[in-house]
């Protein structure tokens, strides 16, 4: 974050704030060009008396005037004017607005005017409003809520305005990825943002480079979108995560907790270190057969639990478990998911490989690193974050410990690094009308915030996690690798919000994986990701 008192912010981000402080009455309206001009994709109104397209979206035109509405829809409380469409997600829109009064610039998200879309706003609303209270001085690098309300039956966000996603950083630098050191100082920023979720219990579900924006430049970041989180022991969806950052327990449905960000921070490292995504799945079972191709099979303790896992493993009499992970032949004939794995060239079959890759690849002799420190570090780091069993996961706090974040530099000093312990809080049980917070709240945090580590042996992580693995265990039927009766794929599935959600994050998936396919090919010319398209039109 630059000094909010240095020259060169004054004259350049708060350039209108400084004219205002020299006059009061100095009137800067610059002329937008593009005034009335449609930022909404299908800009036909069809419901909320015209002012909703087909999907749910208020139709939003540059210089509209968001604010607080009362029954009569009559305008309230702050006026907030378009100026430009920032995203379009799968709860709604993004817009630049400017304040009326302050002429301050803020990040409005507009959520889709659909019955489940605004019972999931609630719960964003309960998390980023939870955020403020667990981290009162904005230290935890995630997005600030300003203010909410509901404008015209849609629920909107007021939140502080912040830069381009870490995917459009990477692409911008060609997918060359960043310096081991520029890395840590972005991961260390995702950590910190992880300790606060951890310490109230609450699981993102959706950590991935397009998530974390910057926060006015390199490497300042935040985490932003809580539209898919959710409490420990509250989770309601099974189908969370974007699938290339997708945890082994989401992909195979055990219950999960937080550990399943820590799986994200381990792909996202690596991605921003080689510039494309370390497993970049085209199906689920793709996905698994990635990650089990890399680092080794997914334990036996989770697949025997997995309600999924039928999916993806059948029988075989000749492995030690009596099964084993389908072809993608059998696994395309079980389920008609017809769609094709493709080969990446910069994945080799090993971490260290892939890693050593692109390494050669980009140093000016060719010669590897590999054997450096700084390399082996890094590579410790990942794998500490990839650990298929949940509970062998480094949380956020310890990873924050860890020599890749705290710029340790020799092989000793890895060899000698244990996790320290992590004393667990109580679980946090939100509010039932989701406002208020459970009084021992701050005081929990406060103490964590200050990191309290006790000793350096790592026993009675997750006791709570670990026990209700083994009495799943326990309750557990012989492992019967059968494919269920009425197995049905993805696109006959009822369209429930869940369902729906699932399709736009197969979307947006899908939307990267053509990037990808363009962005190896040499002479291909590039295609604009669904994002850039609505960033260039506007
Ligand atoms: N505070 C912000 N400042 C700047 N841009 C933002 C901000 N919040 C969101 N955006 C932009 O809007 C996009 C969509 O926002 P967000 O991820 O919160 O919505 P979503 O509907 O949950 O999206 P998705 O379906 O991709 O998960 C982001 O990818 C980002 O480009």
């Amino acid at each position: 974050m630059p000094n909010k008192d240095s020259p060169l912010f004054k004259l350049t981000l708060d350039l209108t704030n400084l004219y205002r402080s020299c006059d009061q009455e100095y009137p800067f309206t610059p002329i937008n060009p593009n005034l009335g001009k449609i930022l909404t994709k299908l800009s036909t109104g069809v419901s909320n008396n015209g002012r909703d397209n087909e999907n749910g979206d208020f139709i939003f035109r540059v210089g509209d005037i968001i604010a607080a509405t009362d029954s009569m829809g009559n305008l309230r409380g702050r006026k907030y004017e378009v100026e430009t469409l920032l995203g379009a997600g799968s709860f709604g829109q993004v817009l630049r607005c400017v304040q009326r009064d302050t002429y301050q610039v803020f990040a409005v998200k507009v959520i889709k005017n659909l019955p489940a879309y605004t019972k999931q706003a609630a719960v964003e609303n309960r998390v980023l409003s939870d955020l403020l209270v667990a981290d009162p001085n904005d230290e935890s690098h995630m997005l600030r809520l300003i203010e909410q309300f509901t404008f015209h039956n849609h629920f909107c966000f007021v939140n502080e305005l912040l830069g381009l996603d870490l995917y459009a950083v990477l692409k911008q630098h060609k997918f060359k990825g960043f310096s081991l050191s520029l890395i840590s100082k972005i991961v260390k920023q995702i950590l910190r943002a992880l300790c606060v979720c951890k310490d109230i219990g609450l699981i993102h579900s959706d950590l991935k480079p397009e998530n974390i924006l910057l926060d006015h430049c390199l490497p300042h970041i935040k985490v932003i979108d809580f539209g898919s989180a959710a409490y420990e022991g509250h989770t309601v969806f099974t189908y969370v995560q974007s699938r290339y950052y997708r945890s082994p327990e989401v992909l195979l449905q055990i219950p999960y907790n937080s550990c399943i960000d820590m799986w994200s921070v381990g792909c996202i490292t690596a991605e921003l270190f080689i510039g494309h995504p370390l497993f970049p799945g085209c199906t689920e079972h793709d996905q698994i057969d990635r990650i089990t191709s890399m680092l080794g099979a997914l334990p036996h303790e989770m697949i025997k639990i997995g309600k999924k896992s039928t999916r993806f493993y059948v029988n075989d009499s000749t492995k030690p478990h009596g099964y084993r992970l389908s072809t993608t032949e059998e696994y395309q004939a079980r389920t008609q998911d017809k769609r094709q794995p493709r080969k990446y060239g910069y994945i080799q079959p090993t971490l260290e490989q892939t890693i050593e890759a692109h390494q050669i690849k980009h140093s000016r002799d060719g010669t590897s690193l590999l054997d450096r420190p700084e390399f082996q570090i890094f590579l410790h780091f990942i794998k500490s974050c990839l650990q298929p069993f949940p509970d062998k996961r480094l949380v956020p706090h310890q990873a924050l410990l860890h020599p890749f974040i705290t710029g340790g530099k020799d092989m000793k000093e890895l060899k000698e690094w244990k996790p320290p312990l992590y004393v667990p809080h109580p679980p946090y049980t939100p509010h039932p009308n989701g406002r208020q917070r459970d009084p021992n709240l701050s005081s929990m945090h406060s103490s964590t915030l200050t990191q309290t580590f006790q000793g350096s042996e790592r026993r009675g992580l997750f006791a709570g996690a670990l026990a209700q693995t083994q009495q799943s265990h326990s309750e557990l039927p012989p492992l019967s690798l059968q494919p269920p009766t009425g197995f049905s794929s993805v696109s006959k599935r009822p369209q429930t919000h869940q369902a729906t959600e699932r399709e736009e994050k197969k979307r947006n998936d899908e939307r990267r994986e053509e990037e990808q396919k363009v962005e190896e090919e040499p002479t291909g010319k590039r295609r604009s990701s669904f994002k850039d398209f609505f960033r260039r039109k506007n």
